[in-house]
């Protein structure tokens, strides 16, 4: 559904992020890993058509056949949000702090569909408690919420607008167990019960690993190496790579076959 051929981001002095190109199918997962710095969100904001000058974006991002380079900012709008969900990893960057979370959650969801105040506020009330969240919380300021309360309440958001691939920047990184668990069986359902599609950022192995079939390492911009989750985990060829899966192995995480 999604097809990214030569995508590079550069400033006048600087390549941020070099050529990368690749699909995503209906119903598939993919994961990005990488260090801080190594050109993650880069990637996702060069995806949505995020980036403007001094930045400069080349290659192509064809979403169902369509190149959104050429869409105008009303389409765009459309196409982020109802075909592509954003999860960035500080939701709070989503919501007006000084506005209640079911009045924003009625507004985008009118924004992006033709339908009536009451039926946006079912689809809220319903995506919040799909993130078990209670029905209350939908009265609530954003500042009311713990952390990962806010959090699975922008996943509701993204949710709401039935996205058809979600970009997920690193969306349970310094949450409790307990929220982490929400957010990725919601996403794991999604993707098995409705064929979403689901590009997953982060720079934790051992979740990366339960989250996608096939992986991007990347490091500084640089895609350094791909392939299947089980290819890699058996045989890394890269130095990054291979001193994740070090990492992971000295966290205790997980035992890796190439221990
Ligand atoms: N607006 C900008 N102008 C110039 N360089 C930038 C800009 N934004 C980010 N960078 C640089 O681009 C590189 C990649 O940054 P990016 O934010 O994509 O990393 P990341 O992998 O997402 O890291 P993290 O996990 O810490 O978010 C970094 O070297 C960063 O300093």
């Amino acid at each position: 559904m999604i097809e990214v051929n030569n995508l590079a981001v550069k400033t006048e002095t600087q390549m941020l992020l070099e050529p990368l190109s690749f699909c995503i199918q209906k119903g598939e997962s993919i994961g990005v890993l990488g260090e801080s710095g190594a050109g993650k969100t880069m990637l996702t904001m060069a995806l949505l058509q995020l980036l403007s000058s001094p930045l400069q974006v080349e290659g192509s991002v064809i979403v169902h056949d369509q190149d959104l380079s050429v869409l105008s900012n009303e389409q765009l709008r459309s196409v982020r949000g109802n075909t592509l969900g954003y999860v960035p990893q500080n939701v709070q960057a989503i919501f007006d702090p000084y506005r209640k979370i079911g009045v924003q959650m009625v507004e985008t969801i009118r924004a992006h569909e033709r339908t009536t105040k009451r039926e946006a506020k079912r689809t809220a009330m319903a995506s919040l408690r799909e993130v078990q969240l209670k029905d209350e919380h939908y009265h609530f300021f954003p500042f009311q919420l713990s952390g990962g309360m806010l959090q699975r309440a922008g996943m509701a958001l993204v949710f709401s607008l039935q996205p058809e691939l979600v970009i997920a920047d690193e969306p349970t990184t310094a949450l409790d167990k307990e929220t982490k668990t929400v957010i990725l069986e919601l996403l794991l359902r999604k993707q098995r019960e409705e064929g979403l599609s689901i590009l997953f950022v982060s720079h934790e192995i051992d979740v990366i690993k339960k989250m996608v079939t096939r992986i991007l390492v990347l490091e500084n911009g640089k895609c350094v190496e791909r392939g299947s989750v089980d290819q890699l985990m058996n045989e890394p060829s890269s130095d990054r790579l291979k001193s994740f899966l070090h990492y992971e192995v000295v966290l205790g995480r997980g035992t890796m076959k190439n221990d």
